[in-house]
C-alpha cells in the first residue's frame, strides 16, 4: 500500500548541505502497524513530512496504492506530538474534528455521525463543548486522534504522538491506538523514540540508522495479537524483542550496521 523506494533528503542550510536521509526503502502492506525508532537525528521527522506529501524528497520516491506522493494524499492523517499547536484553541473539541471534513466538503450529516463516532471512539463523546485548553493534555492528544480517525484515513501517520503525555496516559493512548487500528483496519506508521512502545505497539518496529540513514533493520514483532499493559510487557518474548532494538539502536549510534542494512526490501 505504501511504499518508500530510494529515500533521499539533503537540506540547504547556511552552512552547507545536510544530507538528513540517505537511501530509505520499505513497504507497508494495508492494514499493519509498524512503529520506527531510530537514534535522535536520524531523520524521522523528516521522513514522515516526505510520506505526507509536506516536503519533496531529494531523490526516490515515495507511493501510495501505486500512485507518486506530490503532495498532501487524501487518504492520509497526521498526528503529531505537538497537540497544543495542533488543535485550534479558538474551536470547540467537535469543530476541531469536524474542520478536515468541512474542507473536504463532506455533508453536514454525514459529517455530524463521522465527528460523534471518532469522539465515541476516544471515549470523548462527554465534552465535545469544551474549548482544548479546557482538557488535560491526554485528552487534547485524544481529540487530535479522533479529528485524524473521523477523516476516515487509509493510512495514519503518527509523530512521537504521546511524547509529552505522562505514563499512565500513555499507556492508555497505546491501547486506544491498538483497538482504533484493529477497529478500522487503517495501516499505522507509528514513529516514537520509547523502545518499549515500538514493541508493545507494532507487528513490525523498523530500525534507523543514525544520520545518514537507511533502515539498520526491519524487525517482525511476533507477540500475540492480544495485548495488554501488564501481560504482554511481562513476556519472555517481550523483554528479548527489545533487548534486541535497544541493541540495535546503540549500534545505529555507533554507526555500526549489520550486513544487508539498507538494501530494502
Ligand atoms: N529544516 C531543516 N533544515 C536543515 N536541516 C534539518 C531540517 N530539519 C531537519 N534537519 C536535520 O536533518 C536531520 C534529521 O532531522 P529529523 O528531525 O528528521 O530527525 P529525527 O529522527 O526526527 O530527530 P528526533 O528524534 O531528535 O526528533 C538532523 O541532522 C537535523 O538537524
Amino acid at each position: 500500500m505504501l511504499s518508500v523506494r530510494g529515500l533521499k533528503k539533503v537540506y540547504q542550510t547556511d552552512g552547507g548541505e545536510v544530507e538528513a536521509v540517505r537511501s530509505l526503502n520499505f513497504d507497508l502492506r494495508p492494514g499493519e502497524l509498524a512503529c520506527l525508532v531510530g537514534p535522535s537525528g536520524s531523520g524521522k521527522t523528516t521522513l514522515l513530512k516526505c510520506i505526507s506529501g509536506l516536503m519533496s524528497p531529494t531523490a526516490g520516491e515515495v507511493r501510495l496504492n501505486g500512485e507518486p506522493v506530490v503532495g498532501p494524499p487524501k487518504k492520509m492523517a497526521v498526528v503529531f506530538q505537538e497537540y497544543g499547536r495542533s488543535l485550534f484553541p479558538w474551536m470547540r473539541v467537535r469543530e476541531n474534528v469536524e474542520l478536515p471534513l468541512k474542507n473536504q466538503g463532506v455533508p453536514k450529516a454525514e459529517r455530524d455521525r463521522l465527528v460523534e463516532e471518532a469522539l465515541e471512539a476516544v471515549g470523548l463523546s462527554h465534552v465535545p463543548l469544551s474549548y482544548p485548553w479546557q482538557l488535560s493534555g491526554g485528552m487534547q492528544q485524544r481529540v487530535a486522534i479522533a479529528r485524524a480517525i473521523a477523516y476516515q484515513p487509509e493510512v495514519l501517520l503518527m509523530d512521537e504522538p504521546f511524547a509529552a503525555v505522562d505514563a499512565q496516559t500513555r499507556a492508555d493512548l497505546e491501547d486506544l491506538i491498538r483497538t482504533i487500528w484493529k477497529k478500522l483496519g487503517v495501516t499505522v506508521l507509528f514513529v516514537t523514540h520509547d523502545i518499549d512502545e515500538s514493541v508493545y505497539l507494532g507487528e513490525r518496529v523498523i530500525i534507523l540508522s543514525s544520520s545518514p540513514t537507511v533502515v539498520q533493520e526491519d524487525l517482525v514483532i511476533d507477540l500475540p495479537a492480544e495485548r495488554d499493559q501488564l501481560n504482554t510487557r511481562t513476556l519472555p518474548r517481550f523483554t528479548e524483542l527489545r533487548h534486541h532494538v535497544y541493541e540495535q539502536i546503540q549500534l545505529a549510534k555507533k554507526g555500526i550496521r549489520p550486513a544487508g542494512a539498507g538494501e530494502g526490501v
